[in-house]
């Protein structure tokens, strides 16, 4: 379901509310909620209220957190989205840390953690591929999570977590694949801003054309939710 928000700010607040009330579902049903994280700054105005207006909405220690995709850097460089989620949110709220995944490891290779993460997804969650949420967001080209246009990584159907040299930003990257995504019972895209809305276009109203708009893959099992503002939702 798209929803479009007069601002970032508003949609910001429902995707908040959508963090809270999934994560009660959850909670009540089986005891603990497991989350994958976006990378990006479109989260920065959710993370702000789930550590005021929510936090004590939240049962924390029983939330298991995960990342849909990460640039293969140190948590301390300022490009990680782990490190970044740290300080936005992580750090001001009381998840145990040992159920907290970054998707990064000192010293091994992007390949081998890939390797070493979709093992402790087979660990934490229920059948080993199912979320129950996943928060994504999308570049002004289009892609989601580390689903980059003409990436070979689009089409991967086997691995659950995948690695590999992104040559236009000359880095590593790591992420969820096609699959995990749409395992998931709930995604939640959230966009914002004028720079998105061709690409929002194409995303949602476009040609069916998946090598250029990797956030088409995206059609998951459970609920498709989308909190734009109204920038972003320019051309819909
Ligand atoms: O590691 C990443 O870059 C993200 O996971 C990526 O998929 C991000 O969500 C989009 O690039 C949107 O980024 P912004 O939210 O900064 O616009």
């Amino acid at each position: 379901m798209l929803n479009i928000y007069k601002s970032k700010e508003e949609a910001s607040h429902a995707a908040a509310l959508h963090f809270v009330e999934h994560a009660k579902l959850a909670i009540e049903a089986k005891g603990k909620f497991t989350v994958a994280l976006t990378g990006g700054s479109s989260p920065a105005g959710m993370y702000d209220l789930l550590t005021t207006e929510f936090k004590d909405q939240v049962a924390w220690e029983k939330i298991y957190i995960f990342w849909g995709d990460e640039r293969w850097v140190p948590i301390e460089d300022e490009r990680s989205n782990a490190g970044n989620a740290f300080n936005d949110f992580l750090n001001k709220v009381a998840i145990p840390n040992e159920q907290i995944y970054p998707m990064y490891k000192d010293g091994v290779s992007a390949e081998d953690y890939a390797k070493k993460y979709s093992k402790i997804m087979d660990e934490v969650l229920e059948d080993g591929r199912t979320f129950d949420l996943i928060f994504l967001g999308m570049g002004d080209d289009g892609h989601t999570a580390s689903l980059f246009p003409g990436q070979k990584v689009i089409h991967e159907k086997d691995k659950k977590v995948a690695a590999y040299f992104l040559e236009p930003q000359d880095m590593y990257r790591i992420t969820l694949t096609a699959p995990i995504l749409n395992a998931a019972k709930s995604v939640a895209f959230i966009i914002f801003g004028a720079k998105k809305a061709d690409a929002l276009y194409e995303v949602v109203k476009g040609e069916k054309n998946i090598e250029k708009y990797p956030s088409q893959i995206i059609d998951p099992v459970g609920e498709l939710m989308w909190y734009v503002d109204q920038n972003a939702a320019a051309r819909l």
